[in-house]
């Protein structure tokens, strides 16, 4: 665990406080996430934690140790940081790169080798592939890759991370963010993370820290509660009106129950379909193929001819949540998602007037209106 307590650093010549008296318990294993605007003493913290700046005041331990008694070199092997401009040595490959902190903590070459292919696979790249070129050969998204990777390099208990996806475009940095929470799964390490995005400390955070201006903590808590209840205005404003469709993005499908639907199978004749159409409370049937995965949807009006299926693109799966459930529909203006398991099997589907009945039963009543107002 990481404790900041009564932090402060002032930068001398500067009239404001970069940040200020800040007390907070960073628990082992979470990801936290500062968020805040532009100069509000995010990346200060940060550099204080692994001592590439000193305190004017205040401690900072990590697991029980004073971090200012720690020699600072020692102190940076064991915290992995990541920054937006990902600092890559551009005259080094990629696995020179990668291998910086491994080299020094005296592993030998095979071992560095070794750890550096795995890093490679963990974040995405093909070792044999990328491991020679060298940082201009790269996309940007490759560099953050490579930087997040060289962050990890000597497995340290902590990473740092100052906006590792800040300048990547919107598609990539879903995966990149995709791609990180499983490495965390993975790994369990202690991360802090810096973003200005609320929807990225949205997705990525255990728990958000929101900074206001002079470096004080307007709020620390996990992304439920500070979306539920915004300790005051600055949180209200920062989160934006949108705050309730948010909190539809922490709910995900798996803790939800997806009601049953007509379905019918591809291969069925005409005297089934229609057999079921007649049978369905539904205006759509839902089509299955062999192996019970969803791959159309048939029209009730259309059951008696051979090609009245309309194809199935995407079915939402356990790791989507009902803010990519209400998404999918407006996008397709549809009213109804088809919902498959881990295996990609046919588990439900998800109506628009189940997902009002969730938020009736999840949200308290001034965010339900705030959200049905935008629907
Ligand atoms: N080396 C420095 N010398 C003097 N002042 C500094 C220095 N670094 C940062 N500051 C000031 O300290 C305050 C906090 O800066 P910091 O970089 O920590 O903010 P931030 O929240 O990370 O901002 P951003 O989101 O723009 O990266 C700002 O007012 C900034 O101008």
């Amino acid at each position: 665990m990481i404790r900041l307590e009564r932090l402060t650093k002032c930068y001398p010549g500067q009239q404001t406080t970069a940040v200020r008296e800040l007390t907070m318990d960073i628990p082992a294993g979470e990801i936290v996430v500062f968020v805040g605007p532009s100069g509000c003493g995010k990346t200060t913290t940060m550099k204080l934690i692994n001592r590439l700046i000193e305190p004017t005041s205040g401690r900072i331990h990590l697991d029980g140790t004073d971090v200012t008694e720690v020699n600072p070199d020692q102190l940076r092997r064991k915290i992995g940081y990541a920054i937006q401009q990902t600092g890559l040595f551009p005259h080094r490959t990629v696995a020179d790169n990668i291998a910086t902190v491994p080299r020094m903590l005296g592993w030998d070459a095979k071992r560095i080798d070794a750890r550096v292919d795995e890093l490679l696979d963990l974040v995405g790249l093909e070792p044999t592939a990328y491991r020679n070129r060298y940082p201009k050969q790269l996309s940007g998204g490759q560099q953050q890759r490579v930087g997040v990777a060289r962050a990890l390099g000597g497995d340290p208990d902590v990473m740092l991370m100052d906006e590792p996806f800040g300048a990547i475009d919107p598609l990539n940095r879903e995966a990149l963010q995709n791609e990180f929470l499983r490495i965390h799964a993975e790994l369990g390490k202690t991360i802090v993370f810096v973003t200005h995005d609320i929807d990225e400390a949205i997705k990525m955070g255990d728990r958000i820290a929101i900074f206001r201006e002079g470096g004080q903590v307007a709020q620390y808590d996990t992304p439920e509660r500070i979306l539920a209840q915004p300790a005051d205005d600055f949180v209200s404003d920062f989160l934006g009106s949108g705050a309730a469709v948010k909190r539809l993005s922490l709910i995900g499908l798996d803790a939800v129950d997806i009601p049953d639907w007509p379905t019918i199978d591809h291969d069925a004749d005409r005297d089934q379909r229609l057999a079921v159409a007649q049978r369905a409370a539904k205006d759509f049937l839902l089509v299955l193929d062999a192996e019970n995965r969803p791959s159309g949807w048939l029209p009730r009006k259309a059951a008696a001819e051979s090609d009245g299926v309309i194809p199935l693109i995407s079915p939402l799966g356990p790791r989507h949540n009902l803010f990519d459930a209400l998404s999918q529909m407006l996008s397709f203006n549809s009213s109804a998602a088809a919902v498959v398991g881990d295996d990609g099997r046919y588990r439900g589907v998800l109506e628009l007037d189940s997902i009002r009945e969730l938020i009736n039963a999840e949200l308290p009543g001034e965010s339900r209106s705030d959200l049905l107002q935008g629907v």
